[in-house]
């Protein structure tokens, strides 16, 4: 692996959708810079630089006030990319880690105090060697007070993740939904089993992102709408929106940021569902010190 990608739109298109004041963007990256901050020996992807001045750039240009930036599996288990990109953000950005599982209680202290407030375990093998589970619940049972796991997993594991997740004694915020195949559309058997899983505890989160990777009919991703406005109407205290940017691993259908932000009217329909999904909801988790 040695050449470099770029997965995301070199000029998004302005969206026509205006999201409302203090609207965060709470499912992002930010990729080296490599000089700074080299990749992981395991990547399994090596991005061209993505660092925090592109990132605040694009949320200028897109209409948003913060972000919440996710570890990607890039970096492995060194944040410091990513704590970077918080430190520069002035307060607008905050941040889920990935961390080695023997992590000690003073390292999780020093993530909190970098603007962390969560850990990712990530479950797809095309990003990640392994994911020990009872590793991931015994560091999942002694987060800082407030913090939350975040889940990235496919579909088809749903089930069998079931007991794992029912362990974790936080919050959960389940990334893309679990990847559900949104052309069986919105009572299809994935969508089914995803409801089934926020119906068994209140404090099940997930975001509604990434309808250029759930969505195979592509720009504007009308199946991906159908299926996933119902979900924000019934579970609309629970439900986060991002953009993803900088897409990794999308070099092949590179989506353009402002179309990406248009989808929001199209999954939450009114000023209500979209004030919920882009400020209440994010900053209760993320910054409920304001609330
Ligand atoms: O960023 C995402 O949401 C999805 C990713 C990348 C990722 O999770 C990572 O690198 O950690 C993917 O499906 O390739």
């Amino acid at each position: 692996m040695s050449e470099r990608i770029i997965s995301w739109h070199d000029a998004p298109s302005k969206p026509t959708y205006v999201p409302p004041a203090g609207a965060v963007d709470a499912h992002c990256h930010v990729f080296g810079p490599m000089a700074q901050f080299p990749f992981s020996a395991k990547a399994k992807y090596l991005p061209e630089d993505a660092g925090p001045d592109m990132l605040f750039a694009l949320r200028d240009h897109l209409g948003f006030a913060r972000n919440v930036i996710v570890q990607a599996s890039c970096h492995g288990t060194d944040n410091a990319a990513t704590l970077d990109a918080i430190a520069k953000s002035e307060g607008k950005a905050r941040g889920v880690a990935v961390v080695d599982p023997g992590i000690s209680e003073l390292e999780l202290a020093a993530l909190h105090a970098g603007g962390m407030r969560g850990i990712r375990f990530n479950f797809l093998k095309r990003l990640v060697d392994d994911a020990p589970r009872d590793r991931f619940l015994e560091v999942a049972r002694r987060l800082p007070a407030g913090w939350h796991v975040v889940i990235y997993f496919e579909a088809d594991i749903l089930e069998e993740l079931r007991p794992f997740m029912d362990a974790i004694p936080v919050p959960l915020v389940i990334d893309h939904m679990g990847r559900p195949d949104v052309a069986q559309g919105p009572a299809g058997p994935d969508m089914k089993a995803f409801r089934a899983l926020l119906d068994s505890r209140e404090d099940i989160w997930f975001k509604a992102t990434c309808p250029d990777r759930l969505d195979p009919s592509g720009d504007p991703w009308n199946a991906f709408a159908d299926a996933v406005a119902p979900l924000v109407a019934d579970y609309q205290d629970r439900v986060l929106w991002g953009t993803d940017w900088p897409h990794p691993n999308m070099q092949d259908a590179i989506p353009d940021d402002g179309h990406l932000v248009d989808m929001i009217p199209r999954i939450a329909p009114t000023a209500e569902l979209q004030h919920k999904l882009l400020v209440a909801n994010p900053m209760r988790l993320y910054w409920p010190e304001e609330m």
